[in-house]
């Protein structure tokens, strides 16, 4: 069987699970659209649910389970057959997937840089010391920490639109947030600055959207195939195999980020303590062709950075957590 063959019969209905912030209500409008021109007659449907990594809003999320949160009831929509297929931010979705589910489509990534947000700064070099940023990312807390420790750095979750009106309400001098998000919902305008790797270098797959479905569905499989960005796939293949290979989760301050350039795919990861004190970082790069080589890449530098003692830090941070799958 080839996947021509199998697309041969375009779908009648396909129903997208989705969360039902704003950012990822668009990211399901996103592909139902990708999907309308693909399959004009197909009745593309989206099914809004909450989870609970919505619903805790007053932790971080680190302490309540993790990156997992976003995703179980999805993937109980999918298992269920209420839903297809479910559209997640990739960097919400766990270094494991549960058996019986697969990632089916990676799609091209937007921006994936951290971006620096204030009304009264240009960027993190201008602000007085002692000015408060809000973030709830341990990553970005550390980068902070470590590079600009004249700052103070203050919890700031919710969704998109409650962490803007915090900041506006002028409880932060600045906020720090993914540019994907911002610029996907039109709320571009409000960067200020985004922030290079030396500053902030982004989290395992920030900026692409991965597609999930139940493993085994081949048809299934065949009609999403077209929107797979293989140049996106491989890049976060090998960022997410950096922080699979640590044992990464979200009590660790880990780092992972791949560009290509003349013709390889450049990888760096850093990993460091959440008060910044210590920063490993390696790098490596290797013409990727294939997924195989993309997680290659990525054990090179999880390798690097366990030779430099990224593992006693990753240790001390998740003892205790009862082994909560990576993130
Ligand atoms: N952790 C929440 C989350 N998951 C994905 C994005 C942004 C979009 C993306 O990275 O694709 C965000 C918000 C943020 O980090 O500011």
């Amino acid at each position: 069987m080839n996947s021509e063959t199998l697309s041969a019969t375009p779908p009648r209905t396909l129903v997208i699970a989705s969360r039902e912030s704003r950012l990822a209500m668009w990211q399901a409008e996103h592909v139902r659209d990708a999907l309308h021109k693909l399959y004009p007659s197909c009745d593309v449907k989206i099914l809004g649910m909450t989870t609970r990594g919505d619903q805790i809003l007053d932790r971080t999320l680190s302490k309540v389970g993790g990156k997992g949160l976003f995703v179980k009831e999805l993937e109980t929509a999918l298992a269920d057959g209420r839903a297809d297929l479910a559209v997640h931010s990739l960097k919400d979705v766990p270094m494991e997937l549960p058996e019986g589910f697969a990632l089916t489509a990676i799609m091209e990534r937007e921006d994936s840089r951290d971006a620096f947000v204030s009304n009264d700064y240009a960027s993190l070099a201008a602000l007085p010391a002692g000015s408060v940023v809000g973030t709830s990312s341990l990553r970005r807390e550390a980068m902070l920490r470590s590079r600009h420790p004249q700052l103070v750095v203050r919890p700031l979750r919710g969704n998109l639109d409650t962490r803007l009106a915090k900041l506006d309400r002028g409880e932060y001098a600045a906020i720090i947030l993914a540019a994907a998000g911002l610029k996907r919902l039109g709320l571009g305008a409000r960067i200020r600055s985004l922030l290079d790797a030396g500053d902030s270098l982004p989290a395992a797959g920030q900026g692409a959207l991965g597609i999930e479905i139940r493993a085994g569905r081949a048809e299934l499989a065949a009609w999403l195939a077209p929107l797979h960005h293989e140049a996106t796939a491989l890049a976060v293949e090998a960022e997410r195999m950096v922080s699979r290979a640590l044992g990464g989760s979200c009590d660790v301050p880990l780092a992972a980020h791949a560009a290509w350039g003349d013709g390889a795919l450049h990888l760096r990861g850093r990993v460091s303590t959440p008060d910044g004190a210590r920063v490993v970082a390696a790098e490596a790069s290797a013409p990727v062709t294939s997924v195989e080589r993309a997680l290659a890449l990525g054990r090179e530098v999880a390798a690097a950075l366990e030779a430099q003692g990224a593992l006693e830090i990753v240790r001390s941070l998740t003892a205790g957590n009862g082994g909560q799958p990576t993130a």
